[in-house]
């Protein structure tokens, strides 16, 4: 579904944020992005969604080369991309996101159901704004709704788990399998440093320094990342974070 050719960028002024990243998203695959701070792995999902163009190297979705497709383009062909740190939308309210991002009309139970597979109490959010006055959390899971909403062939979330508190997060987990369970022909991208998450992977790429360190299923990665310093030459500790 997803192939990504020897995609590099490099600042003029700062270091290569990536290295010549190669990478395959299977159709029906649930991937894990992870490793240390810094590593590129939310740069590498701005390129795949069209933030920002790669210096060089070519991406194809569904064997088309959407290297210089615009953002819009590709999310009409079916990419979606859930912020690190959520944008704010001041003026509309929560329903209008969620059903703009369905792409039909929601009754306000279906923005409810949507709201609520999120851990949120749908009635206290429905009619609020998408502003500054939501928390990390809330916006984050407001975010995560809409994603899911729009429901497309690959949905990419960057670092979902971060500002959720504890008890929601074992909701979000949750939320996730689901979504794994249901995945048939399209594909998830998670960007995430939880075991928890991993643990639900079909594959993890660990991304360090620009470049991709291992690939692999769940089984062949996530026994190295556990294993500690001793045993994986990628640790974060290792790599001075
Ligand atoms: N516009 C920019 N100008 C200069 N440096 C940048 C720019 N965008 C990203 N970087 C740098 O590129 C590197 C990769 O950043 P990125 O946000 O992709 O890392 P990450 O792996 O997602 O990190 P984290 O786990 O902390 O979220 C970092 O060193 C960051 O400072």
């Amino acid at each position: 579904m997803l192939e990504l050719k020897n995609i590099s960028l490099n600042l003029a002024d700062s270091k290569d944020i990536l290295n010549d990243v190669s990478l395959n998203v299977e159709s029906g695959k649930f991937v894990v992005i992870t490793g240390p701070n810094g590593g590129g792995k939310s740069t590498l999902a701005k390129i795949v969604a069209g933030i920002f163009k790669p210096t060089s190297g070519q991406i194809l979705f569904d064997g088309q080369d959407i290297t210089n497709a615009s953002i819009t383009d590709r999310a009409r062909m079916g990419i979606s991309y859930a912020f690190q740190q959520p944008v704010r939308f001041k003026g509309i309210k929560v329903r209008d996101l969620i059903t703009l991002a369905a792409g039909r009309e929601l009754t306000t139970s279906g923005v409810c159901e949507y709201l609520s597979e999120v851990g949120l109490c749908a009635r206290d959010y429905v009619d609020r704004e998408v502003n500054a006055s939501l928390s990390g959390g809330e916006i984050k899971r407001i975010e995560i709704a809409m994603v899911m909403a729009r429901g497309t062939k690959l949905s990419i979330f960057d670092e979902p788990e971060a500002g959720i508190d504890l008890w929601s997060f074992q909701n979000l987990i949750q939320v996730f399998r689901k979504l794994h369970d249901g995945i048939h022909g399209s594909s998830i991208i998670i960007i995430s440093h939880q075991e928890r998450i991993m643990e639900i992977a079909d594959e993890i790429v660990v991304l360090s320094n620009g470049k991709v360190l291992t690939q692999g299923t769940r089984e062949e990665v996530l026994p190295k990342l556990l294993g500690g310093t001793d045993t994986c030459h990628f640790c974060p500790r290792e790599e001075g974070v």
